[in-house]
């Protein structure tokens, strides 16, 4: 037997800026963008009325070619055919592996954008600039890039690392109320599986222009626990699962009712209120808990009660997770605010999730 190694050079770095004001500044990066002879900048419909023509104006001083897609927004863009088409654009504009996508906008442009940019030619370089709650908190970070199929959400993916994130909560000013929301079920998210602390802030904003005053820490801290998790396990087989807090129940809700009928972050609030409700049931969490988690859901307008859904419908969606390892389904429950765990259930009943007591 011949046996070869390979150790390939997998260790990646992302930078993360998180700055208010920072989208006014990224002409001054130009040691990182002047090298690319032509920048992509994916963006959809909303975000490019308010900011792409100002984003372009500083990519452009950097001397190469500034190309711009834009995109329908909402969660039914992030779909295959899609890809495709941002693929044949790219060819379009002579794009090689020497140049590099932006994505500027929510999760839906990160994801997607994330994964044109993995697999157009093997892998382009890779920019974040998020525009959504959800997506500075969050989904920018972690290298998760992927697109929706019908049978399930991010079915079709791709771990790969942006070069850098620039994270700016200035254009939180202009997203829709219910976006912004959409993005604090992700934010209440880190206070139950890693910060009391955070969680305790979380309840003590009395109006929202305090609490975006305060965004930029608040983020951070968001951003800070992602890191050490991802940096631990970035492919998901083992302390990385507890991001997915909510999201087992949160992704057959989306699914089931059509990608974009309930936000992201709403369908995450009801799964980690409902998964709640179960530890709870089974010893794990106290009934006290479980009350200041429905309540901070309360305080910033997110649903938490599970809608009627036919069963089997729901176990035939359920059945896609990709927390499945075999027939067993890796779930994180909150034992106390701000811890996490995970516990095995086996597939023929975690649709007893779905269940009422
Ligand atoms: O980054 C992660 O890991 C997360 O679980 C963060 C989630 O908030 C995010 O929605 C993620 O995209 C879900 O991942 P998936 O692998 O369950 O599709
Ligand atoms: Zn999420």
């Amino acid at each position: 037997m011949k046996k070869l190694s390979c150790t390939t050079e997998s260790v990646h770095k992302t930078e993360i800026y998180i700055q208010k004001g920072l989208r006014d500044h990224l002409f001054e990066l130009d040691s990182l963008f002047k090298k690319y002879r032509t920048i992509v900048i994916i963006t959809d419909e909303n975000v490019a009325g308010y900011y792409l023509k100002g984003i372009v104006k500083q990519f452009a001083s950097f001397g190469g070619t500034v190309r711009q897609i834009v995109l329908e927004p909402g969660e039914p863009t992030k779909n295959l055919g899609q890809a495709e088409e941002i693929y044949y654009k790219l060819a379009e504009f002579g794009v090689t592996r020497a140049d590099a996508i932006v994505a500027l906008g929510g999760g839906v442009i990160g994801d997607l954008a994330g994964f044109c940019a993995a697999t157009y030619m093997r892998g382009i370089d890779l920019y974040q600039i998020p525009t959504s709650l959800i997506a500075m908190s969050d989904s920018a970070v972690g290298d998760k890039t992927g697109v929706d199929l019908d049978i399930g959400k991010n079915m079709v993916g791709a771990f790969y690392p942006a070069e850098a994130v620039f994270v700016d909560p200035v254009f939180l000013q202009t997203l829709d109320d219910r976006f912004f929301i959409d993005g604090m079920a992700e934010v209440i998210k880190y206070g139950c599986i890693a910060s009391g602390k955070l969680f305790v802030r979380l309840t003590g904003y009395q109006y929202q222009e305090d609490l975006l005053d305060d965004m930029d820490s608040v983020i951070a801290k968001c951003l800070q626990i992602k890191r050490n998790v991802v940096e631990e396990d970035e492919r998901e087989s083992g302390i990385r699962r507890i991001l997915n807090f909510g999201h087992t129940i949160g992704h057959v809700i989306e699914n089931y009712f059509g990608y974009g009928t309930y936000t992201h972050g709403e369908a995450v609030a009801i799964g980690m209120y409902n998964i709640t409700r179960m530890s709870v049931r089974e010893g794990i969490t106290s009934e006290e808990d479980l009350a200041n988690l429905g309540q901070i859901l309360d305080t910033y307008g997110l649903p938490r009660e599970l809608p009627e859904m036919d069963l089997d419908r729901v176990n035939a969606i359920l059945q896609n997770d990709k927390k499945f390892e075999g027939d067993v389904l890796n779930l994180c429950v909150m034992p106390q605010i701000g811890t996490a765990e995970i516990v095995r259930v086996h597939k023929n009943m975690a649709i007893e999730l779905f269940q009422a007591e």
